[in-house]
C-alpha cells in the first residue's frame, strides 16, 4: 500500500528501476571536444574521447510530458555515470520546440563534476524546460544531452535517468503528510531495499548509512518521529531533499528551493546546498538573489531559451544584457 502510494510522488518517479532486462550500453563516442567559449579545460590522454558528441538527427517530438522512451532503442549502461573527464552534464546545441515556439534555442551547457551551478533568468526563459530535458521529461528537438560520458539523456526514460543518478526536486514539496519524517525517508529508498524502519528491527546496512548521512545533511534528526504534515514549509523542503538523497544521486537538480521560505529557512537551505556540494554536483534554479549570492560559484543566465551570460554573480549582475533583460537598473 505504502509502496503504491510512493510510486505517485515526484520523488518516487525517480526511484530506481529494475533494469535487468536492459542490455549493456553500446553507444559509440567518437567526436572529441569542440572549440567553445563554454568549454572547460580538460587534460586527457591522447586518443581519449572527451565528450560524447553524438549529433541527434531524429525529431523527438514536442510533448513536454514525453517521459517514456518513445519506443527508441536506448541501451542503458548499468554502471553509474562516467565522469572520468570531469564533466557531469554535457548539453550541446539543444533546442526544444513546442510547435513553432522555441523554448530552448541551440543551448550549450557544460557542468563539471562537483560543481554547484546556479541558473537564473526571467519567467519563460526556459529554465524548467532545461530541467525537463535533463530529467528526460522533455525530449530535445535537436542537439545532444549527456550525463557523464555515456548516458544519452535524449534517449533514456525518466526512470532510467533517475537510475543513472540524476535526482530532481520540484518547487512544491510533495512529502507524505501523514507519515513521519523517518517513514518518508525510508519510502524514498531504492525499491529493492525499501522497508519501513519502524516495521522492522533490522535494516539493510547500506540504507542505514544513507539514512544516517541524509539526516546529518538535512538536520532533521530530532524530528524523525514527527508527521511530515506538522513540519514547517522549510522543513518539508529539506525532508524532500533528504528523500532525494536516499536514492544516492550524483547530480541533484533543485527547482526554486527557497520559494516561500523565511529568511532563516533560506539561510539554512543555503548551508544545506553547500554541504551537499561536497559530495554531489548541483544545479539550482532560483530567483532569490540573496540565496544565489550565498551559494553561487558560476551563474548561468537564461533568456529566450539561450544563454545570455555566464560568470560569477557580480559579473552577470554587471552585464548590460542581463540588466536590460532580467535584473533591471
Ligand atoms: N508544453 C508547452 N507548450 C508550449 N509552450 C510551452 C510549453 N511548455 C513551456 N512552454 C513555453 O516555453 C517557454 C519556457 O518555459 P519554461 O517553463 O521553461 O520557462 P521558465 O524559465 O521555467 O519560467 P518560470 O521562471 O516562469 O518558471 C515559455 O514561454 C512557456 O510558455
Amino acid at each position: 500500500m505504502l509502496i503504491t502510494n510512493a510510486a505517485t510522488s515526484n520523488v518516487a518517479t525517480s526511484q530506481k528501476v529494475n533494469n535487468d532486462a536492459l542490455v549493456k550500453n553500446n553507444l559509440s563516442i567518437n567526436n572529441p571536444m569542440k572549440n567553445s567559449k563554454n568549454t572547460p579545460h580538460i587534460t586527457v590522454a591522447e586518443n581519449t574521447p572527451t565528450r560524447p558528441v553524438t549529433t541527434l538527427t531524429e525529431d523527438y517530438g514536442d510533448s513536454r510530458d514525453s517521459g517514456d522512451s518513445g519506443g527508441l532503442a536506448h541501451p542503458v549502461p548499468k554502471s553509474g555515470p562516467d565522469m572520468r573527464h570531469g564533466i557531469a552534464l554535457y548539453l550541446e546545441g539543444v533546442s526544444v520546440w513546442f510547435d513553432s515556439f522555441r523554448a530552448l534555442n541551440d543551448l550549450s551547457l557544460y557542468i563539471e563534476a562537483g560543481e554547484l551551478r546556479c541558473i537564473i533568468g526571467p519567467n519563460g526563459a526556459g529554465k524548467t524546460t532545461l530541467m525537463d530535458v535533463i530529467t528526460g521529461k522533455t525530449r530535445p528537438t535537436k542537439g545532444s544531452a549527456f550525463f557523464g560520458q555515456i548516458h544519452n539523456l535524449a534517449k533514456l526514460s525518466t526512470e532510467e535517468i533517475a537510475e543513472a543518478g540524476i535526482g530532481r526536486k520540484f518547487q512544491k514539496p510533495t512529502v507524505f503528510e501523514k507519515f513521519t519524517v523517518l517513514d518518508n525517508l525510508m519510502l524514498a529508498a531504492p525499491k529493492d531495499k525499501r522497508v519501513s524502519k519502524s516495521w522492522f528491527t533490522r535494516i539493510d546496512a547500506e540504507i542505514q548509512d544513507t539514512l544516517d548521512s541524509t539526516l546529518d545533511q538535512i538536520r532533521l534528526k530530532d524530528l524523525i518521529n514527527k508527521p511530515a504534515g506538522l513540519l514547517s514549509h522549510g522543513q518539508k523542503q529539506w525532508l524532500e531533499i533528504g528523500m532525494l538523497l536516499m536514492q544516492r544521486p550524483k547530480l541533484i537538480l533543485l527547482d526554486e528551493p527557497v520559494a516561500g521560505m523565511t529568511d532563516a529557512e533560506t539561510e539554512h537551505t543555503a548551508e544545506l546546498c553547500l554541504r551537499l556540494k561536497k559530495n554531489h554536483t548541483l544545479i539550482v534554479v532560483e530567483h532569490d538573489m540573496t540565496f544565489i549570492d550565498a551559494i553561487s560559484e558560476t551563474v548561468t543566465v537564461l533568456a529566450n531559451g539561450a544563454i545570455l551570460a555566464e560568470g560569477t554573480l557580480s559579473e552577470v549582475q554587471n552585464n548590460e544584457a542581463v540588466i536590460e533583460t532580467y535584473l533591471g537598473r
